[in-house]
C-alpha cells in the first residue's frame, strides 16, 4: 500500500514573514499527520524559516529546484549540501515552468535526479504534456520520453524514494483540472513505463502525484483513483485551510 503524499509548491510566492505565517497555519492543522506525507516547498529564501517552524512536527520541507553540481562557480545555483543543511528532504525537479521558461531539458533534469538520490534527497520528478500535445494525440509519447529520460540510470531500489508528479501543463494554474479518468489513464501509463524500465516491484512502489488545479473540491475524486498517490499543489497550497482540506481528502 503506497502512502499518499501531498506537497505544496509555493512557487515564487511568500516573503519570509508570509511563509512563516503560512507554515504556522499549516502546522496548526497538520503537525501530527502520520497517514499522509505532507511536504511544504517554499522559495529558497524561506526554507530555513519554514524548516524551523515545522522542526518538531511530521511535516517535511522541500525545495523547488536543486543544482546538479557539487559546489563552485555556478552563479545563482543552490547545491544539495546547502539544502540538506536546512533540513530539506524533497526536491521538485523538472517542473514544467522550469522546462518552459528556463529551458531545462531532460538531460539536466536526469542529472539532478541522480544527484539528489545519491545525496539522500527525494526527487519529485515532474512530467506532463502541453495542450497542443494532448490535442495532437501525443500525450503518451511526450510523457514517456520525460519519464524514461528523467529516470535514466536510476536503479530499481531507488523507486521507493523518488516521486513522479504528472502535471498536464494545460491544467496548471488554469482552473482546468484533468478529469479523474484522464489523470488515472496517464498515471497507469507511467506506472507501466516504470515496470518496463525497472520491474514490477519498483512500479508498484513508486508514488505518482497528480498536479494541476487540484483543490479541496476535486481532490477526493482524483485521490480515489488507483494510481494517483497524492498531489503536487500550487495555488491551493497558498492557503492553509485549503491545503489541509486536500491532505484530509488523502486520508
Ligand atoms: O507544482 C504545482 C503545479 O504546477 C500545480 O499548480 P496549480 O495547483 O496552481 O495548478
Amino acid at each position: 500500500m503506497r502512502k499518499k503524499i501531498i506537497a505544496g509548491n509555493w512557487k515564487m510566492n511568500k516573503t519570509v514573514a508570509d511563509a512563516v505565517e503560512l507554515a504556522n497555519n499549516v502546522k496548526l492543522e497538520l503537525a501530527d499527520c502520520k497517514e499522509v506525507d505532507v511536504v511544504l516547498c517554499p522559495p529558497f529564501t524561506a526554507l530555513k524559516s519554514v524548516s524551523d517552524v515545522v522542526s518538531e512536527t511530521l511535516i517535511n520541507v522541500g525545495s523547488q529546484n536543486m543544482s546538479s553540481e557539487e559546489d563552485g562557480a555556478y552563479t545563482g545555483e543552490i547545491s544539495h549540501g546547502m539544502l540538506k543543511e536546512l533540513f530539506v528532504r524533497y526536491v521538485i525537479l523538472g517542473h514544467s515552468e522550469r522546462r518552459e521558461y528556463y529551458k531545462e531539458n531532460d538531460f539536466w533534469v536526469n542529472k539532478k535526479v541522480i544527484k539528489a538520490l545519491e545525496k539522500n534527497l527525494r526527487p519529485i520528478l515532474c512530467v506532463g504534456e502541453k495542450l497542443e500535445d494532448r490535442e495532437n494525440g501525443n500525450t503518451e509519447k511526450v510523457v514517456e520520453v520525460q519519464v524514461r529520460e528523467g529516470l535514466k540510470d536510476v536503479p530499481a531500489s531507488a523507486y521507493t524514494e523518488l516521486v513522479i508528479a504528472y502535471e498536464p501543463v494545460w491544467a496548471i494554474g488554469t482552473g482546468k483540472v484533468a478529469t479523474s479518468a484522464q489523470a488515472q489513464e496517464v498515471h497507469a501509463f507511467i506506472r507501466g513505463i516504470v515496470k518496463d524500465m525497472v520491474g514490477a516491484e519498483a512500479a508498484d512502489a513508486v508514488r505518482i502525484q497528480y498536479g494541476g488545479s487540484m483543490k479541496a473540491a476535486n481532490a477526493p475524486e482524483l485521490l480515489s483513483q488507483p494510481d494517483i498517490d497524492g498531489g503536487l499543489i500550487g495555488g491551493a497550497a497558498l492557503d492553509a485551510t485549503s491545503f489541509a482540506a486536500i491532505v484530509k481528502a488523502a486520508l
